[in-house]
C-alpha cells in the first residue's frame, strides 16, 4: 500500500504530462484534421463539447441565442461541437427532417438517449431507428388525427370553459388578477390527461395549479449534463426519490403522476383480461391491446407492448403536451393584449364570428379556424414562441450528405432549429415584430413561403404527434379569453423581457422572469 502510494507520488508528473498530451492531440485532431475541420465556427466548439454545456447547463438554456450570434459571425453553416454542424438556410430543413423513410437522417442517440434517464426505455420521442419508430407511431397516429381531435373536441370545450370561469372568479374581484401562466399549464395538463387517459388529473381544481410542469423543467435541466457526461445517468438513478423531493419539492407531483400512470396501466390491463369494454378507448388500450388492421397486424411492434414501454410512452406524451401548449397560449394572450390595435382587430373579428352572448359551449374548431386574423395570431405566436425552439440533432445516414458545398461523412451530426428558421430575415423581415398579417397577406405565394419556414411542430415522420390537439387548444383558449372581456390587460408589472425564451428541448422563460398575469381596467 505504502509502496504503491509512493509510486503514485513519484509518477504523477508523468501522468499529468500524458493526460495533457492526450487532450492536446485530441484538440489538434478535432480542430485541424477531422473531416469537419474546414467548417467555420468558434474555436473552442470545434475541440470540445464544453461550450454547449456552458450555454445549456451553466447559463441555463441559452444555446438558441448563442447560435444566432455564431451564425451572424461565421455564416449559415457552423460547427457547434466536435461532431455537430448547425445549419440556418431554410432550404436544408426538408432534406434533414422530411426525408424519405429509407435513406433518412436519424435522431442523434447522444442527444436523445440521455433523455430516457436511468429507465432507458425508448419512447416515441427518443427511438433512434426510423423504421421502428414508424411502426410504433403508426398505431398512435389515428388517436391524435384531426378526425379524432374533432371527435373529442368537447373535452377541450369543457376545459376551456372552466378556464374562463376561473378567470372570471379572479377578475370580478376589485383589483383582481389572474395568474394565467399557471392556469394555462393546469388547463393543458387536464386536457391531455382527459384526452389520452379518459381521466383528467384536474389540476385546475388545485389551489396553486402547479407542480407538474415545474418538475418537468427540473428534469430537463439535467439533460445537458447527461448529454455531455452520459455516465452521470445511472448515478442519477441511484438518488432516492425522497432526496429528489427534498432538493426539488415539485418532484412530489411528478412522482404522484408516475403512480397515476402506473395505476391506469394496471387498471386497463385488468379490464382487458376480464373482457370489459371501455366506454372510450384510451392510449393505454391502444398501446396494450392495439386494434390491429390488415396493414398493422403482422408488424411485430404492433403486438402487445411491454408494460414499461406503455408506461414510458404515456409519461412522455403528458410531458410533451403541457408546457409547449401552455406557453404558446400565454404568449398569444400577451402579444394580443400588449398591442391595443391587435386586440381591437381580433375582438372585432371574433365578435362577428362568435354568437352573442358569448358562450364557450357554442364554439367549434371548424368555425374558429375560419376567423383569419385569429389564425394569423396563432401562427405568429407559434413562430415567435415555438414550444421546441432549439437544435434537433440528426445523424447523416450511410450515403453521406452535402450542404452548402461541404460534404459530410455518415455519422456526422447535423441540426437546425425552429428559432433560426423563424428569425430568417429574408422570409420574416423584422423577425422580432409580432405581426399576424404575415399570415393573412393576400399574396398567397408569400404566405406559402412563410408556411414552409414555420416548423414549430417539426416535419416528417418525427414531427409532433400532438399538433392537432395543440392547435385545437390554442384556438379555443385564445378566442375565448379575448372574446370574453373588452378590457382585459397584461398586469402592469409584466414586461416584454419576461417573455424571453430559454430552451432545454422545450422552451421556458428564465427563472427570474415574472409569470404572466392578467387584469381588467
Ligand atoms: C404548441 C404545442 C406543441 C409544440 C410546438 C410541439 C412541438 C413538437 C416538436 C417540434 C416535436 C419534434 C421533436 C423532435 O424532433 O425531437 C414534437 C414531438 C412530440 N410531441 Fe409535440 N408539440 C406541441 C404539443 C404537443 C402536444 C399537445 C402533445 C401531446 C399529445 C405532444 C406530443 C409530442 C410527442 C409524443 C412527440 C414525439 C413524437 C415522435 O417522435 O413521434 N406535443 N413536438
Amino acid at each position: 500500500m505504502a509502496l504503491s502510494f509512493s509510486l503514485l507520488i513519484s509518477i504523477w508528473p508523468l501522468l499529468v504530462e500524458v493526460c495533457v498530451i492526450y487532450c492536446l492531440s485530441i484538440a489538434v485532431y478535432r480542430r485541424y484534421f477531422s473531416p469537419l475541420a474546414s467548417i467555420p465556427g468558434p474555436f473552442f466548439n470545434a475541440i470540445s463539447y464544453l461550450p454547449i454545456l456552458y450555454q445549456q447547463g451553466i447559463l441555463e438554456g441559452q444555446l438558441l441565442h448563442a447560435l444566432e450570434i455564431w451564425h451572424a459571425q461565421y455564416g449559415p453553416i457552423i460547427r457547434i461541437s466536435p461532431n455537430e454542424i448547425h445549419l440556418s438556410s431554410p432550404e436544408h430543413y426538408e432534406t434533414i427532417y422530411s426525408n424519405s423513410l429509407r435513406t433518412s437522417f436519424y435522431k442523434d442517440p447522444a442527444f436523445y438517449g440521455p433523455m430516457e434517464g436511468p429507465i432507458k426505455t425508448p419512447v416515441m420521442l427518443t427511438m433512434i431507428p426510423n423504421e421502428e419508430h414508424r411502426v410504433r407511431r403508426m398505431g398512435m397516429n389515428p388517436f391524435f388525427s384531426r378526425r379524432s381531435v374533432l371527435g373529442l373536441e368537447q373535452i377541450v370545450r369543457d376545459k376551456t370553459e372552466k378556464l374562463v370561469k376561473m378567470a372570471e372568479q379572479f377578475l370580478s374581484q376589485k383589483g383582481g388578477e389572474f395568474d394565467v401562466h399557471r392556469a394555462t399549464r393546469a388547463l393543458t395538463v387536464d386536457i391531455i390527461t382527459e384526452y389520452a387517459y379518459a381521466k383528467s388529473w384536474n389540476y385546475m381544481d388545485l389551489a396553486d395549479w402547479q407542480g407538474y410542469q415545474e418538475a418537468i423543467r427540473a428534469v430537463q435541466t439535467f439533460f445537458p449534463w447527461f448529454q455531455t457526461f452520459p455516465s452521470l445517468v445511472p448515478v442519477f438513478g441511484l438518488v432516492p426519490d425522497w432526496v429528489m423531493v427534498k432538493l426539488y419539492p415539485h418532484f412530489g407531483k411528478w412522482f404522484d403522476s408516475l403512480e397515476v400512470v402506473q395505476q391506469s396501466v394496471a387498471e386497463v390491463k385488468r379490464d382487458i383480461a376480464l373482457g370489459i369494454k371501455p366506454p372510450r378507448r384510451t392510449i393505454f388500450h391502444e398501446l396494450i391491446d392495439p386494434e390491429l388492421s390488415e396493414t398493422t397486424k403482422d408488424l411485430p411492434s404492433r403486438q402487445k407492448l411491454p408494460d414499461a414501454v406503455v408506461f414510458a410512452d404515456a409519461v412522455n406524451l403528458t410531458g410533451a403536451g403541457v408546457e409547449t401548449t401552455g406557453a404558446t397560449i400565454c404568449r398569444a394572450l400577451y402579444e394580443v393584449l400588449d398591442s391595443p390595435e391587435i386586440a381591437r382587430k381580433l375582438r372585432k373579428e371574433l365578435k362577428t364570428a362568435l354568437p352573442d352572448p358569448f358562450i364557450v359551449q357554442n364554439m367549434s374548431l371548424i368555425e374558429l379556424e375560419k376567423v383569419p386574423y385569429l389564425t394569423g395570431v396563432i401562427k405568429e405566436t407559434l413562430r415567435l414562441s415555438p414550444g421546441v425552439p432549439g437544435h434537433l440533432p440528426r445523424v447523416v445516414p450511410s450515403a453521406g450528405a452535402t450542404f452548402d458545398g461541404y460534404t459530410f461523412p455518415p455519422g456526422t451530426v447535423v441540426s437546425m432549429s425552429a428559432w433560426s428558421m423563424h428569425h430568417n430575415t429574408e422570409i420574416f423581415p423584422s423577425p422580432d415584430k409580432f405581426d399576424p398579417t404575415r399570415w393573412t397577406d393576400p399574396d398567397v405565394d408569400a404566405v406559402h413561403a412563410r408556411e414552409k419556414c414555420l416548423v414549430s411542430f417539426g416535419r416528417g415522420t418525427r414531427n409532433c404527434i400532438g399538433q392537432n390537439l395543440a392547435m385545437c387548444e390554442l384556438y379555443y383558449s385564445v378566442a375565448s379569453m379575448i372574446r370574453r372581456w373588452d378590457d382585459l390587460k397584461v398586469h402592469p408589472d409584466f414586461g416584454r423581457e419576461d417573455m424571453k425564451l430559454v430552451e432545454f428541448l422545450l422552451s421556458y422563460h428564465p427563472k427570474k422572469a415574472r409569470k404572466l398575469k392578467l387584469v381588467r381596467g
